[in-house]
């Protein structure tokens, strides 16, 4: 099975001088194309660092971080650039611009794809808001919808270019139960019909099972590497 994610012996550290703190150690970790990986730990151990240099959101120091067969450890901020194109990405604040419409929102998904023509961009846009339910509400503002609703928006904006790889920073965190398994159940089925990979990562217990796999981030270590999902 291709790897889309290969991570080696990854450091990071924060600040310079006296104050540079070491945060994350000899990580390593692999994921296969298509997979779910949901990565717990407790808050401050290093999960959205993690996350957010996989994403090439910054910039990787030390050991080697090779996603979608692109090295990023040491890339430049071009590469990390043309890297993201293929990437999307969930946060718990759902990021929503509050003065563009849900379709607005969902094509700024695509602002990175100059080469797809702006009806096309449209019509995709209009299909992915379909597709999550909210065909209905695409000239909402984001402050008309319910929170369940914002976060159906922000999957369809990281959904709607097909990325190959999905990142999630606590994608349920600010929602009801019935919304946030909502929300799981709809990434994992849209991951699943786009064969993309996603990595997730969560304090919420109710969501674990849609993971293919779960790792454990614990002082800027990767504990635990299971086989399969507990509970
Ligand atoms: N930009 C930054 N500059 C300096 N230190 C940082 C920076 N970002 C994070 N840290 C520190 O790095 C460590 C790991 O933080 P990180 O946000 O990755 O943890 P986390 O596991 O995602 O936590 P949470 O679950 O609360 O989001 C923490 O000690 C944090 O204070």
């Amino acid at each position: 099975m291709a790897i889309a994610i290969s991570v080696q012996d990854l450091n990071h550290y924060f600040g310079q001088g006296q104050l540079r703190k070491q945060v994350l150690f000899d990580i390593n970790l692999e994921i296969n194309t298509g997979e779910i990986v949901i990565m717990t730990g407790p808050s401050g151990s290093g999960k959205t660092t993690l996350l957010t240099l996989i994403g090439g959101l910054r910039s990787a120091q030390s050991g080697s971080l090779q996603v979608l067969g692109q090295e990023l450890c040491g890339a430049t901020p071009q590469k990390l650039t043309q890297a993201r194109k293929h990437h999307g990405y969930i946060f718990q604040a759902h990021n929503l611009h509050s003065s563009l419409t849900t379709l607005q929102n969902v094509k700024m998904g695509l602002e990175l794809h100059r080469e797809i023509p702006p009806t096309e961009m449209k019509a995709r846009a209009i299909r992915m808001l379909e597709q999550v339910g909210l065909g209905e509400r695409t000239n909402y503002y984001p402050d008309g919808l319910s929170g369940g609703q914002k976060q159906r928006v922000a999957i369809a904006r990281a959904l709607v270019s097909h990325p190959k790889l999905v990142l999630a920073d606590e994608p349920t965190a600010a929602l009801d139960s019935k919304s946030g398994r909502d929300v799981v159940n709809l990434m994992q089925t849209l991951a699943k019909e786009q064969g993309c990979t996603i990595l997730l990562v969560t304090h919420d217990n109710r969501i674990l099972d849609v993971a293919d796999r779960i790792v454990h981030m614990e002082d800027g270590v990767l504990k635990r590497n299971t086989a399969s999902p507990v509970g």
